[in-house]
């Protein structure tokens, strides 16, 4: 018997005590025939679809603009929804991209001549497997729908642009309709089976989404609950945070596309206990200039988002404070710091599963490590006098709205609030610049900025007979709270699995 060396006259001898190099396996093909004109070929990031037949505008599919002097198109891995045989024709769902902001599902509908259908089928899972990577497909959403979210429009775009892309999808869908303040809670503290969904997808703004989060905490299993369903948001309200840090839009179809192709992404979630009360927070605490802009403003929302800044500056100018004594658990406080911790989880590749353990059934919400705003100080927390307070801001998430990254340096589950604390006796033009910076991105470097990385704090607003407290958005009592951190207690879809949609401190352009 020759030899390995000897069968190979390329093969340097010197090597022959190393095992013989892995005969390569031969690759499937990437490209799968349709007829004589057509293919469809799995390209580096998109499906290149070619077509002669697009030439004379024979281009068989639904809601495509052909164009009469091309024989390719591309089409994103993302956008892919699905792909089947059946009989004799493959069908391909994808997401049409219509404009910058929109999406609408499509497909592609070809005979293919008879063959072989282990290679067809094992050609549509390769698809399948880069469309989807390790975002689960066929997702079983419960949709809730406020009818009264935003303009009063969620129901309509849910059906127009959000329900056909989870249909092409192949997605479970059970659609419930909110009939009143707090029903969400219920839906999701009493009657729904966390076995039975994947998802709880909230066609609203903010407020529905901190309503489910509140009725998963309620359920007897809430950890287990928490840890098992993904809560999305579809942005059909007014406040559409959540969608925008996670599904980077607020566009509904995008939105909808993103939550097709979610990855599972545990969320620090923050026990808000205020009397006797314990309520989960998702998205962001405020006391003071913003709180009050967000809900003393109600009267002027036929300003739209303009509302907001034009409380900001009428309380910018007149210099308004709001005293508080505050005591914080810090983890991390100087900007240095944090972006040093920003970077490391931005460095890291995004994670191929959810290695949360689940929870036992008999496990409800974690106790809380430092007790409720009715026991003592914990130990070693100092109560500071904050007599010039202007702004006190915990965000959980990145985007506070659209144009306002306020926390650029949030992660969702590092196990710490982003706190903003800015005095409100700074210089007039001080005050405007910061507004400005919001928006530039220049915000977290502003030297008057002061900006922690923090797991828990108490405050206890004074010297006002009252104000605003929000809470995700929504205003509780003008009363002194404390707040908790739970690392990763909660879960989303994001597209990364580990990092928001937005800009991070570091990335200044
Ligand atoms: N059928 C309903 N009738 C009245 N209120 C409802 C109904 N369904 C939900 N809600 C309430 O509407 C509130 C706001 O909802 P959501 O966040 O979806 O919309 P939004 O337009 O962003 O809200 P906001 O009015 O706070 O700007 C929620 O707190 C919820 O309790």
């Amino acid at each position: 018997m020759a030899s390995t060396a000897e069968a190979d006259p390329f093969r340097d001898p010197s090597l022959s005590h190393l095992n013989p190099p892995p005969t390569r396996q031969e690759e499937p093909s990437s490209t799968l025939a349709a007829g004589k004109n057509a293919s469809f070929t799995l390209g580096t990031d998109s499906l290149i679809v070619l077509d002669e037949g697009l030439l004379d505008k024979k281009w068989n599919c639904c809601g495509i603009a052909s164009s009469k002097n091309k024989t390719t198109r591309s089409i994103p891995f993302f956008n892919i929804l699905w792909a089947e045989l059946v009989d004799d024709e493959i069908t391909i769902h994808y997401a049409e991209s219509i404009g910058k902001e929109k999406v609408r599902a499509a497909y592609l509908n070809y005979e293919l001549e008879k063959s072989d259908t282990t290679f067809i089928n094992n050609w549509i899972e390769r698809l399948l497997d880069r469309a989807y990577g390790a975002s689960q497909r066929r997702k079983r959403i419960k949709v809730l729908v406020n009818p009264f979210g935003g303009k009063g429009s969620a129901q309509k775009l849910y059906h127009k642009h959000i329900s056909p892309i989870f249909t092409a999808s192949r997605c479970e869908i059970d659609v419930e309709k909110t009939q009143y303040s707090g029903h969400a809670v219920e839906i999701a503290a009493e009657s729904l089976d966390t076995e039975a969904y994947d998802v709880i997808a909230c066609c609203s703004g903010d407020g529905v989404a901190h309503e489910v989060f509140n009725g998963l905490a309620k359920k007897k299993d809430a950890a287990r609950a928490l840890a098992k369903v993904a809560v999305v948001q579809l942005p059909c309200g007014s406040g559409n945070a959540m969608s925008l840090n996670l599904n980077g839009t607020a566009s509904p179809s995008l939105a909808a596309l993103a939550v097709v192709k979610g990855l599972r992404t545990p969320l620090d979630m923050v026990s808000i206990t205020q009397g006797d009360k314990r309520t989960m927070s998702f998205l962001s605490q405020s006391v003071g200039i913003v709180a009050e802009c967000d809900l003393a403003t109600e009267h002027l929302r036929w300003m739209g988002s303009a509302r907001f800044t034009y409380g900001f500056l009428v309380r910018l100018i007149g210099k308004t404070i709001y005293p508080a004594d505050i005591a914080i658990k810090f983890e991390h406080e100087t900007k240095k710091d944090i972006c040093a911790v920003y970077s490391a989880e931005a460095a890291k590749s995004p994670p191929t599963h959810d290695d949360r353990p689940v929870p036992s059934p008999d496990i409800g919400l974690p106790e809380l490590k430092y007790g409720t705003i009715n026991d003592p100080l914990p130990e070693g927390w100092l109560l500071t006098s904050h007599d010039k307070l202007g702004n006190f801001y915990a965000g959980n998430m990145a985007y506070m709205s659209s144009d306002a990254n306020f926390f650029p340096a949030a992660l969702p589950s590092d196990g710490c609030m982003d706190l903003v604390r800015i005095d409100g006796n700074v210089k007039r033009t001080t005050g405007i610049k910061t507004l400005l910076a919001v928006e530039n991105h220049t915000f977290f470097d502003l030297p008057h900025v002061n900006y922690s990385k923090i797991s828990a704090y108490r405050i206890i607003p004074k010297n006002q007979a009252q104000g605003y407290i929000s809470i995700d958005g929504e205003r509780v009592p003008f009363e002194p709270f404390q707040a908790e951190v739970h690392r990763g207690l909660g879960t989303v879809l994001s597209r990364t699995g580990h990092l928001y949609e937005a800009r991070g401190p570091m990335q200044r352009s």
